[in-house]
């Protein structure tokens, strides 16, 4: 080893520097903050102007708070001399004609400590990573770029910062993912920083970093481009919750808050998927047949009676026939207006057809012979009838205003509603949608989202949201009422509590207008999710392959610029509504403008798993290279084979070998997760394989893999996703027979 005492001695000098610059920004934002805080007052433009400026000085700080830990991890030293630190965000030495004292991760000149090998130096002499705990540093780890032919400056197959990499990938895993700006690999930076404008598929094996990449480039476009970007926000979709807990760290620990995360389920503003649905519904569901069912599904809530329907008006019964409705039908259908938005026609047509209908009767009736009434009788009539109970009655039974959730929770508790719109569809299927519980499935929301569309833009979730935060404002204002005059708090459930309007009358006009504008100061990520029709800015999908056709169409309608970044791997699709083909999923929306990027090292799975996992690859997408793993672990995978009522003591003893501090997942066959819960504990989860889609521990045990195999149509590539989450080791527990393709594994003893 050599001794580097003195370049450490060097580097802790220099970060002890940017540490004091850090500090003294942060003195400055929170002082400036405290400032704009405590002022009040002013014009309605001075405040304004206030609140975002408090709003840039609190993102400041929270930039600076997550730039704290690894706040320079490396150093560039060019041929020509110059010297380059690299690091979490930039620093500029303010006192010496603004040099440059770090340059964040993103910044171009940042980009050789990524890209440089010895084949091609891009101008760099040396890499170094820097690591340090606290404001300490503890090591440094160089790499000559320009070394004669012949010399190795990077570890086996061009891997750039080994060391760091190596730690990095073999630490124990903490169920949070990490950043990875230190170790970026060379493929993984020409994603991040891609100028493609269009969508780009990034398709990849399991571990090949397609998250990571994603989240980093989220990171470095809100950086790039944060003018375009700040505004309309991007969105991030993920396969589940728990996917978006796991990867939720990253993007603030990169200083980024303006990205909203969600997972389809929960894109459709105001509803939350509570309902699970079986495999079949859900196949169904995904599929662009339901966007002709739900056509016929809004087309049968506009009816015609089928005997006519009397109206008593004035001292006469009206009949509204089965014709005057078939007219007004007609012509609202066919202005192709959407459900909601054809209504008033279908109201006018019906209201004129009524009047017309009055003006004979009466007509008829008028013994002086004075015969017809006035055109502006008539229109007074007209007038009259539009307000008139029984008509406004008829027309709601006929033609009623919908909402989404209404139509939709309609049609599928009713096996009548479903045989009328979905006449294509068997009866098996039509059967599989039917359901009797109350709320929404995931697969649910593009069906909302698409009748939103059929129905008219419906903005009831973003009108919900507002009264709710305008009950909030009155029930403050009560609050500080209460405070003032010593009462004790009023019971707010009652929108005419006299209280209330004590409360209300306390506001007083410029309050209103200070209180309006602290909702409008949301962030761009919370209004978006409030919105349907709000369109982002750049659209990121993880774990794209799962996406159904009705999902896909949901998203598009939310990125209409088309500028996205999907991510996936078509062998690790596991919903049968989901893809197998880049190509099919994206040729209706951009036709060939897409761009395929593909990464091909493995970070997670050590070689000894990963060739197992090859032989399930083999079976499902012979086409695909197998991802090169980058290390091995030492440890071969094993297979037990347990009496029924062994598994659990056979997992027990298997979690018992794992070292303490390591994350273990049992992953078991759906709806068998109660038979396993009691394993659970602060290191275990027991989990389903599409719960653990995307995650990864230090050690997996897969249960009965065939049962696995059997559950859906892509039970095999479900087996694949299993036996890919692991960092270290993994093991295989079953009393049936293993499935064919893991007949390499070897058998342990009991
Ligand atoms: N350049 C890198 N430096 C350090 N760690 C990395 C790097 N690239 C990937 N990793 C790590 O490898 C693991 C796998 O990455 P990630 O989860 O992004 O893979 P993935 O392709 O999304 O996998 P899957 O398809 O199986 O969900 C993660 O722990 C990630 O932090």
């Amino acid at each position: 080893m050599t001794d580097n005492t003195g370049e450490i001695a060097a580097e802790q000098a220099h970060l002890t520097t940017l540490y004091q610059h850090l500090d003294a920004l942060r003195v400055y934002a929170r002082s400036r903050l405290s400032t704009v805080l405590l002022e009040s007052g002013g014009t309605p433009q001075a405040r304004s102007e206030r609140e975002s400026f408090s709003a840039m000085y609190a993102e400041d700080l929270a930039k600076y708070d997550a730039a704290e830990n690894g706040l320079c991890f490396g150093r560039l030293d060019m041929a020509d001399g110059e010297t380059r630190h690299i690091g979490r965000l930039g620093l500029l030495d303010e006192d010496n004609d603004y040099e440059t004292l770090l340059l964040d991760w993103r910044a171009p000149l940042a980009r050789p400590f990524y890209l440089a090998t010895p084949a091609s130096p891009d101008g760099v002499s040396l890499r170094r990573h820097i690591r340090s705990r606290g404001r300490t540093v503890t090591s440094i780890g160089d790499e000559h770029l320009d070394l004669r032919e012949g010399d190795s400056g990077t570890g086996a197959g061009g891997v750039a910062g080994e060391g760091a990499l190596l730690d990095a990938l073999n630490a124990a895993r903490t169920g949070q993912m990490n950043d990875i700006v230190e170790t970026i690999q060379g493929e993984q930076d020409r994603i991040i920083r891609s100028e493609h404008k269009s969508v780009m598929v990034v398709q990849g094996g399991p571990g090949t970093g397609k998250t990571a990449v994603a989240l980093h480039r989220a990171a470095y476009l809100l950086y790039t481009y944060r003018k375009q970007l700040a505004r309309s926000g991007v969105l991030i979709i993920g396969p589940n919750e728990t996917f978006l807990d796991y990867i939720g760290q990253v993007l603030p620990s990169l200083g980024e808050t303006g990205v909203l995360l969600s997972t389809i389920g929960n894109l459709y503003p105001g509803v939350h998927a509570t309902v699970e649905d079986s495999i079949e519904a859900g196949t169904i569901k995904g599929s662009t047949d339901m966007v002709d069912v739900l056509r016929n599904a809004v087309r049968d809530r506009q009816q015609v009676p089928t005997s006519p329907i009397e109206i008593r008006y004035d001292t006469y019964t009206l009949a509204l026939d089965r014709k005057m409705c078939t007219r007004a039908r007609g012509r609202a259908r066919s202005s192709r207006r959407p459900h909601n938005l054809a209504r008033p026609l279908f109201a006018s047509m019906i209201v004129d057809a009524l009047a017309e209908k009055f003006a004979a009767v009466v007509g008829e009736n008028l013994v002086d012979g004075s015969n017809l009434l006035s055109r502006s009788d008539i229109a007074d009539i007209r007038d009259e009838m539009r307000h008139d109970p029984e008509v406004l009655a008829a027309i709601d039974r006929l033609w009623p205003e919908l909402t989404p959730q209404q139509v939709l929770s309609d049609l599928l508790r009713s096996a009548k509603r479903l045989a009328t719109a979905a006449p294509e569809l068997t009866d098996a299927q039509r059967a599989a949608l039917l359901r009797t519980a109350a709320g929404f499935s995931a697969a649910d929301a593009p069906l909302l989202d698409e009748l939103a569309e059929l129905l008219g833009i419906d903005e009831s979730a973003e009108q919900d949201r507002r009264a709710r935060q305008w009950r909030k404002q009155i029930a403050d204002a009560q609050g500080a009422l209460d405070i003032l005059t010593g009462s004790a708090p009023q019971d707010l459930e009652d929108d005419l509590d006299p209280e209330i309007l004590m409360a209300y009358d306390l506001i007083d006009a410029g309050q209103l207008a200070e209180r309006q504008r602290s909702t409008d100061n949301l962030t761009t990520a919370e209004r978006a999710a409030g919105d349907r029709t709000w369109t982002y800015g750049h659209v990121i999908v993880d774990e794209a392959q799962e996406l159904s056709e009705m999902a896909w169409r949901m998203l598009m309608r939310r990125c209409p610029n088309r500028w996205m970044t999907v991510v996936g791997d078509t062998a690790q699709t596991g919903d049968p509504a989901g893809s197998s083909s880049w190509n099919a999923v994206l040729e209706p929306y951009v036709a060939q403008r897409w761009k395929l990027h593909e990464l091909t090292v493995n970070y997670r799975t050590p070689s000894e798993i990963m060739d197992v996992a090859t032989g399930v690859l083999e079976r499902i997408a012979p086409e695909q290279t197998p991802p090169r793993s980058i290390r091995s672990s030492g440890r071969l995978p094993w297979a037990r084979k347990v009496r029924p009522d062994e598994h659990l003591d056979a997992l027990r003893a298997a979690l018992a070998e794992v070292p303490a501090g390591r994350l273990s997942a049992v992953l078991v066959p759906n709806g068998t997760v109660d038979d396993y819960r009691e394993l659970t504990a602060g290191e275990v989860s027991v989990l389903t394989v599409g719960q653990a889609k995307g995650l990864e521990f230090d050690a997996v045990f897969i249960v009965e893999p065939q049962a696995i195999v059997d559950e859906s149509s892509r039970g095999l590539n479900d087996l694949y996703v299993a036996l890919t989450r692991a960092t270290q080791q993994l093991g295989i527990v079953h009393s049936l027979d293993l499935p064919p393709v893991l007949d390499g594994l070897a058998e342990a003893a009991a």
